[in-house]
């Protein structure tokens, strides 16, 4: 998969439940708009919504579970259940949160890591600091996002990307450096390419009106 991405958008089709887009149609409809506009692939959460994006575009798929657990912070892809579900799907590539935190149950990354590519599938991880990103290289995952920079209480908390993370991973990791969160617009994007991402994910400013939406209204209401 990562061949087919290099320099290239990917979208990131995800409602859950509390959100008004939730619905595995609706997503599959929100990657095919993605895919008219120039998405190579798409990031989506849950099986069903994989099943229903896979179906409806035919792009590759990084997939992901979003799940709670009461003795971890970490909700994207915590533990062996959620990569067993992904597998079952034919994601192409699993994103993992690899942020350096407890994790439910005392799993280890490694083990994650090491179950998917037995399978032959490509991983993903998500980090929030350039220390996570080289301690997933060392645990052999294929590449790194951005995704969880300014989610954990002690990463860069900014309005738009990290460029300068961005920058400072593209030059010094031997593996792709995903750009992810808070590409608000085509000049971020434009921006992150710029730093040297290997590729770029948004979410948010395309597949979540409700946030749009707000920002807009918020401009009214100045
Ligand atoms: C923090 C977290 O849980 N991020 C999630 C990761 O899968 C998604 O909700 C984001 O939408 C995705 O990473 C893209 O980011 P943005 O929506 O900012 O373009």
């Amino acid at each position: 998969m990562l061949a087919q991405i290099k320099g290239k958008l990917l979208v990131s089709c995800q409602a859950l439940p509390n959100e008004p887009l939730h619905s595995p149609f609706i997503m599959g409809r929100m990657a095919k708009a993605a895919q008219e506009g120039g998405a190579v692939a798409i990031r989506a959460q849950g099986v069903a919504d994989i099943q229903e994006i896979k179906k409806i575009t035919g792009l590759p798929v990084i997939g992901l579970i979003k799940r709670n657990y009461a003795d971890s912070a970490i909700y994207i892809t915590p533990t062996i259940r959620e990569v067993d579900e992904l597998l079952a799907t034919g994601c192409e590539m699993i994103a993992l949160d690899m942020t350096n935190r407890k994790r439910p149950n005392g799993e280890s990354m490694q083990s994650l890591v090491a179950r998917i590519k037995k399978q032959k599938v490509e991983v993903l991880a998500d980090i929030s600091t350039y220390e996570e990103a080289v301690q997933a290289v060392q645990y052999g995952v294929d590449a790194v996002s951005t995704t969880m920079v300014g989610y954990t209480d002690y990463s860069n908390l900014s309005i738009g990307p990290d460029f300068a993370l961005i920058e400072k991973l593209a030059a010094d990791l031997t593996i792709p450096v995903l750009a992810e969160g808070k590409i608000n617009t085509p000049e971020d994007l434009a921006h992150v390419f710029a730093a040297g991402a290997y590729a770029a994910i948004v979410g948010s400013a395309i597949t979540r009106p409700q946030l749009i939406t707000k920002k807009f209204a918020a401009v009214i209401q100045n």
